[in-house]
């Protein structure tokens, strides 16, 4: 099924949001204080319980299905020597994603994650955008469905994670047109390019909005002209998410820059997903900031492919086992008078 068959139907579900289920929220909230323990004592957990309770529409949220899809992508920015690995190992990762041997298999298979890997046209990179938009409107489009279709019926959450040289340049461009700042605010050292490296993301991005400036003027013409198919196809995966009730986890920088032009203009867009961590890439901490999510954990990481957001699983895991699991003050006979 194609979600989104035209640019229009991408805004018009932009305009039109679902909201949580306020009646499940409710009956979970009343749970949390029913449970043997102090209220509160539970901390975090126990809003995440109740978001979970909300998204999924249940009091008791369920923890049966859940999904990693990792998108990848190649950037034709990569030309100006904006990252510190070639484009080739984009196909080469996904090739050990594929045969089980890279950390987000490791880290999946630790919290029950099923994996799904979704690689876009990585032998056609996208164009420099430095010099012209990155995809037309019929490649933008067809990445936004990719990402639509990772939301299969019966998923209780989804993790959205990336791969793809050079994309924290295309990162650091999308949060530059959405929250303002600087370039160099934005950029960092991705996968670890030195001083001379930032100075040539920052150029790079400089010259990406100063050539589209006048055109960045919806979500989907700023993740046209300045994404990624693996970036517009992480926005297409939040959005239909939030259509069929799921919640979302982010992943790193890259990921969660993937859905700043739509919170800069829809800032509810956020309301379904969950900061699985803050990554060590510097712009990430002040786009969290912009959006408004506070992440679940800090471990330095800056490794991307849904590997922050996998270790967040266990967390948001242990969340919905103690909702589910512990029994009422009632059911134990304890007392609290
Ligand atoms: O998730 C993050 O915050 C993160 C921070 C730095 C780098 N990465 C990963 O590294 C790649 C982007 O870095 P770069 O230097 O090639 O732009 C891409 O494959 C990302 O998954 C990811
Ligand atoms: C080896 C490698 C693995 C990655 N995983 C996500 N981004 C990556 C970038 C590199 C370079």
């Amino acid at each position: 099924m194609t979600l989104f068959p035209t640019v229009a139907a991408f805004e018009a579900a932009l305009e039109a949001l679902p909201a949580a289920d306020e009646a499940a929220r409710g009956a979970a909230s009343l749970r949390q204080t029913q449970l043997t323990k102090p209220p509160g004592s539970l901390g975090r957990l126990e809003d995440l319980a109740v978001f979970m309770a909300g998204w999924q529409g249940r009091e008791r949220p369920r923890f049966e299905r859940a999904r990693a899809a990792i998108f990848a992508g190649n950037h034709g920015v990569a030309v100006h020597g904006v990252s510190a690995f070639p484009v080739s190992v984009t196909a080469q990762m996904v090739d050990n994603f594929r045969r089980g041997g890279a950390a987000i298999n490791a880290l999946a298979d630790a919290v029950g994650l099923e994996l799904f890997i979704a690689d876009i046209d990585l032998e056609t990179p996208t164009a420099d955008f430095t010099t012209g938009p990155a995809m037309d409107e019929a490649a933008c489009l067809a990445a936004l469905n990719i990402g639509a279709d990772v939301v299969v019926p019966g998923l209780d959450l989804l993790v959205v994670g990336e791969m793809g040289i050079g994309n924290s340049t295309s990162a650091a461009a999308l949060c530059l047109r959405s929250y303002g700042g600087t370039a160099a605010g934005w950029v960092g050292p991705g996968t670890g390019v030195d001083v001379a490296g930032i100075a040539r993301k920052i150029a790079v991005v400089e010259a990406g909005i100063g050539r589209h400036d006048d055109f960045l003027r919806t979500p989907f013409e700023t993740l046209r002209r300045v994404g990624g198919r693996e970036i517009v196809a992480i926005a297409g995966a939040v959005v239909a998410a939030r259509l069929a009730g799921v919640p979302v986890v982010l992943d790193g920088f890259i990921s969660s820059a993937a859905i700043a032009p739509i919170a800069a203009a829809y800032p509810g867009i956020t309301e379904h997903c969950i900061a699985g961590h803050c990554s060590a890439e510097p712009g990430h901490e002040r786009l969290l900031a912009a959006l408004k999510l506070e992440p679940l954990l800090r471990l330095g990481m800056r490794l991307g492919e849904g590997s922050g957001a996998a270790v967040a699983v266990g967390v948001i895991r242990s969340a919905v086992a103690a909702h589910d699991g512990m029994a009422t003050f009632a059911e134990a006979g304890v007392s609290v008078a």
